[in-house]
């Protein structure tokens, strides 16, 4: 199977675990899209009753325009469940994320959910985490002063650039830089370490977050649960 059909099989499968009243996190990405639209179906031909928030303006608008009913993260007091994409998933289901840059935004609404399902293709489990670049929102004041001790620490810093050549922009304006290090050996120090630098909003390293993983392969989606 194509990928893009491994990521539309996901997508709806996932749309299973959504139940009646629930408040529902929606991620970012093209693995989402699919979700969005077939809960936007099942919102609109079953009258399947949820609220939900979104971790971008795309899925926002995508939602609105399915006539899924939103609500901004400030007025809700919890989240049931959170769908949503990753770039990397290793064997004990720690994940990087953020290839789309939303990955603040991501994590604010996955920590606040009791339930987080990621939705993958086949393509993102891997042994260890580190091949996709890891991103760090980074307020641009001060930025290079942040690259410069990131070079310093052997993370091989790169600033994102857009499809125009333009520094990459976030939702709140804010940069990215991501860490080329082909293999993360130990990511809770990493993730340690870049919590405390000053200037990094966010990064893309979610850990012990995800309780259910499906993933799209060609034999159909393999939904791995409990796993926290
Ligand atoms: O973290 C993300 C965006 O910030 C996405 O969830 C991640 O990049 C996966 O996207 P896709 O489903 O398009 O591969």
């Amino acid at each position: 199977m194509i990928q893009n059909e491994l990521k539309k099989a996901v997508g709806i499968k996932s749309v299973d675990l959504i139940q009646p009243h629930m408040t529902v996190g929606l991620g970012t990405g093209s693995t989402v899209y699919y979700m969005v639209e077939e809960l936007g179906r099942r919102v609109q031909e079953e009258n399947l009753a949820v609220e939900c928030v979104t971790t971008s303006n795309r899925t926002w608008k995508q939602a609105e325009k399915l006539g899924i009913p939103l609500k901004k993260l400030d007025e809700v007091h919890t989240i049931d469940l959170t769908i949503d994409g990753a770039d990397e998933i290793d064997q004990n289901y720690q994940g990087i994320k953020g290839g789309g840059g939303a990955h603040t935004r991501e994590k604010i609404v996955a920590l606040n959910s009791h339930q987080n399902v990621w939705i993958v293709d086949q393509s993102k489990m891997v042994s260890h985490l580190g091949k996709f670049p890891l991103p760090l929102e980074v307020n641009p004041f001060g930025s290079q002063q942040l690259f410069e001790r990131l070079q310093a620490e052997n993370l091989h810093p790169v600033f994102r650039v857009d499809d125009q050549g333009n520094q990459f922009l976030t939702h709140m304006k804010n940069y990215v830089i991501d860490l080329h290090l082909k293999e993360i050996k130990h990511p809770h120090l990493l993730a340690d370490w870049l919590d405390h630098q000053s200037g990094i909003i966010e990064h893309g390293l979610f850990l012990d977050v995800v309780n259910t993983v499906i993933i799209g392969s060609d034999n159909g989606p393999k939904i791995i649960d409990h796993i926290r």
